[in-house]
């Protein structure tokens, strides 16, 4: 069954164009000029419940602003959509115990207050009964392994804790959707690690349905195995991560060993070689090329093993999102 329903969703700002020079400074405040920006333009999709879909896009896609859609933070210009069969933006009280928001960067917790103030302030937001608030805490204290971390500022904890407290308020209600916008932002690997881990674990326990964006390829690879892929405003795919490096990556690698304990000079007439460390060196190749090089190769030299590779989702998705590639992105 489907938990999130987006049908032809479109988002346009209205940003107040100003002029510079004093004149033009004048002649603004008489007569406003606006220019029109598309964050979010015919956008459809849909998730179903338990799903853990990573929403991808690059800077200024439009990714933050069809979460703060779906949250109702906002209203859509054009379109529509439901989660859990509410329309977000009517901001009903039913819906909001049944979602929850977590952002990288703006933080729920009351900055000079122990996390457990904030969470308690969530129980009664959302009429948590006492027990429940308890058997969760306990649950979600213990997988995130913050128990000791209770009743400290929480200006005094690390950005990995506070992202770990963060995940607990936005919890605490048990909702049923949850939207992730980077929730390991600026994190060391070992906090993304344990960050990646707790969602997994909670995720498949407590079957809920998931949007996550991130710009990390280790998060969406640890976490999804779909995800949405928009640039300025449009998506561009909706699939698995493997059709994503299917349809978007240009090229392949081929891993050879020579047959001899070195590699041999000029090869880089077939490719870009990514690595050279005698006997071994890495190729890449662009795809439609890769029969004919490999060829080329096994009769032009001695070579004991081959193996020929994708490559990895983050240099694909770096190579689709990479300003040259925006016009063959919005074209695809
Ligand atoms: N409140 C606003 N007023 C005007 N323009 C906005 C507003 N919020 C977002 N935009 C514009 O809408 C577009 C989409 O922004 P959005 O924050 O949704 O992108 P994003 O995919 O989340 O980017 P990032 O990965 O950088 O967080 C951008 O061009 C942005 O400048």
């Amino acid at each position: 069954m489907s938990a999130i329903e987006v049908q032809n969703l479109g988002r346009t700002y209205k940003v107040y164009r100003k002029r510079e020079g004093l004149f033009a400074s004048v002649r603004g405040l008489l007569h406003r000029e606006y220019r029109e920006v598309h964050a979010v333009q015919d956008v459809s999709f849909s998730i179903d419940e338990g799903e853990m879909v990573a929403f991808l896009g690059p800077n200024g896609a439009g990714k933050t602003t069809t979460l703060k859609l779906l949250s109702g933070l906002i209203v859509p210009t054009s379109g529509s959509a439901t989660v859990l069969g509410h329309v977000p933006w009517k901001r009903e009280d039913a819906y909001r115990r049944r979602f929850s928001l977590v952002t990288g960067q703006k933080e729920q917790l009351w900055w000079d207050l122990p996390a457990q103030e904030s969470f308690r302030l969530h129980k009664e937001i959302y009429r948590v009964s006492a027990a429940d608030y308890k058997s969760r805490l306990d649950e979600l204290t213990e997988l995130l392994e913050v128990g000791e971390l209770m009743s400290q500022p929480v200006r005094e904890l690390s950005l990995g804790e506070r992202m770990r407290m963060e995940l607990i308020a936005a919890l605490i209600h048990r909702p049923d959707v949850l939207f992730l916008d980077e929730p390991t932002i600026g994190l060391d690997v070992i906090s993304q690690r344990r960050v990646q881990q707790f969602l997994l674990k909670y995720q498949k326990e407590q079957g809920i349905t998931v949007i996550l964006t991130s710009h990390y390829m280790k998060d969406v690879e640890a976490l999804c195995d779909r995800a949405i892929v928009i640039n300025k405003g449009t998506k561009i795919h909706d699939g698995s991560l493997d059709e994503i490096i299917d349809r978007f990556s240009r090229h392949k690698i081929i891993e050879l060993h020579f047959a001899v304990n070195s590699t041999p000079n000029g090869i880089d007439r077939y490719g870009v070689v990514l690595e050279n460390r005698p006997p071994m060196l890495k190729l890449q190749v662009e795809k439609h090329k890769v029969s004919d090089v490999l060829s080329r190769i096994l009769g032009e030299y001695d070579i004991e093993d081959v193996s020929v590779s994708e490559r990895p989702l983050e240099d694909v998705i770096a190579e689709l999102f990479s300003s040259d590639s925006e016009s063959r992105a919005d074209t695809v």
